[in-house]
């Protein structure tokens, strides 16, 4: 991997982590600023005329990672301090070509929305990531921008880095999104804002609406139909966006892991104050409380249009598995590693399927918590598009083994999760990567009362 050369980015020297089994966790859990927004106002930020204040900002690597992006194609992005943010854009069509390689680090809704925005304007970007991103399928994106007539130059297989030439007469397009992806459809539209005329994007399975939400919200003329077989989004081209105020909430996907770690450590009973619950995102809570969960939702409210409510979560020691509704997948997709570890601590099997998507994440997230569960002594069975988690129910979780993240911070945090009420310690070879969505995880258990710690290593950090 060293030697890949100057394109290649990384998080640095691995940190390998370990969960010891603790007493009851106990206390209030605030998660950081939801990731997908997070992009999203930045990037939205970019494109306006005007100043667009944000509060509550994901400070991960991840949106770092835009944020600097963002300067690179002309926006001024700055910040104040205590997740406060301001983004002075350049307007609809305004990016400056940048000078050097856009680093998207870890992320795939980074590189993907970025491309989308850039791709109907007369400039060319060079873009590139970790070893993890560098081997995440891009044609799903570069396709649809083909059709507005951007360019792409770059290694064969659709794999970064490549180099994208924005369209210098855009036409808009209409496009059906052929896997359930939120990026793949937000790309399009972000590349339908500079297209004179109309974008059709057509999903059959709809995901995360953040885009659609935001876009009205910043001023641009957008339509969604709703039927039985699809959602179809319509964008007007070339609108002024107007900058707009965004408060971030706190992220559900970031809030998944202290509500399951309370849910399989005894005695346990944490607060997790102010998540969002829109329908496209709150999937797995769904299903916990379908396992026999004991989560109840409280001070439920609407906050910035979105319904909010205050998560409490319980140990619950007779949780059984279920089969997970495959019409349910696309609002817990980053929720499936962690949701496997809660079935490992149930009675009976949860059975996963219409999951493939999770085949291309950071990594390959079915085989990554297969492998690592199976060798702390859970039954896994799997196939291309499923698989299948026997429980081993409380007290019976063996632990003992390490587990390998795969620069995925989600099986990192997942692995840390399950040694928290196994027989023995569970590590992971590289908690690194947790600092892309949840830089304050560590600190947050910790503070709840779990058992975590950093091996000292020769390495530097
Ligand atoms: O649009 C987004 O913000 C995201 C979409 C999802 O990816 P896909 O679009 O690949 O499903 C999700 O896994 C990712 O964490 C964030
Ligand atoms: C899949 C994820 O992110 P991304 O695709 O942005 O890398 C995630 O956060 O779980």
């Amino acid at each position: 991997m060293q030697n890949e050369g100057a394109f290649m980015s990384g998080h640095g020297d691995p940190i390998p982590m370990t969960s010891t089994a603790c007493g009851p966790l106990k206390g209030t859990a605030n998660v950081p600023g939801d990731k997908s927004i997070s992009h999203r106002s930045l990037i939205f930020g970019a494109m306006c005329i005007g100043e667009t204040t944000i509060t509550g900002l994901l400070e991960g690597q991840d949106v770092l990672d835009t944020a600097a992006a963002m300067r690179a194609f002309g926006a001024e992005v700055t910040d104040l301090g205590g997740g406060n943010w301001s983004v002075r854009g350049v307007g609809v069509g305004g990016f400056a070509e940048p000078s050097g390689v856009i680093d998207c680090g870890n992320s795939g809704t980074g590189v993907r929305l970025i491309m989308g925005a850039m791709a109907t304007q007369p400039i060319t970007a060079t873009f590139s990531g970790d070893a993890s991103l560098n081997s995440r399928p891009m044609a799903r994106v570069t396709d649809p921008l083909a059709l507005f007539g951007c360019q792409t130059v770059g290694r064969t297989g659709g794999r970064l880095p490549m180099t994208l030439v924005g369209a210098r007469e855009p036409v808009p397009a209409r496009y059906v999104v052929p896997v359930p992806s939120a990026q793949v459809k937000s790309a399009v539209l972000l590349a339908g804002l500079n297209a004179p005329g109309q974008t059709v994007v057509i999903e059959k399975e709809a995901t995360r609406d953040h885009t659609e939400r935001m876009l009205e919200g910043f001023g641009a003329e957008i339509t969604v139909r709703e039927t039985d077989e699809a959602r179809e989004i319509t964008l007007t081209g070339q609108p002024e966006l107007k900058a707009q105020h965004i408060e971030v909430p706190r992220d559900p996907s970031s809030a998944a892991f202290p509500v399951c770690a309370a849910l399989i450590v005894p005695g346990s009973d944490v607060l997790v104050p102010g998540i969002g619950l829109n329908p496209t995102r709150a999937g797995l809570f769904t299903t916990l409380r379908e396992m026999g969960a004991d989560l109840t939702y409280e001070n439920e409210r609407i906050e910035g249009g979105e319904p909010v409510a205050d998560l409490r979560a319980k140990f619950s020691p007779d949780m059984h598995g279920i089969e997970v509704p495959p019409a349910r997948a696309a609002s817990m997709i980053d929720e499936y590693p962690i949701l496997s570890v809660v079935a490992s601590y149930a009675q009976g099997q949860t059975v996963m399927r219409g999951v493939r998507e999770l085949r291309v994440k950071e990594s390959d997230r079915i085989d990554a918590m297969a492998t690592g569960l199976r060798a702390n002594g859970i039954t896994v069975e799997d196939g291309e598009d499923w698989w299948i988690v026997t429980g081993a129910g409380h007290g019976n979780v063996t632990g003992g083994a390490t587990c390998a993240s795969h620069l995925d911070h989600r099986i990192a945090m997942s692995f840390l999760i399950l040694g928290m009420a196994a027989n023995a310690p569970v590590r992971v070879d590289d908690g690194g990567p947790i600092s892309t969505s949840f830089p304050i995880f560590e600190p947050l258990m910790t503070t709840l009362g779990a058992n975590v710690t950093r091996e000292k290593t020769n390495l530097k950090g």
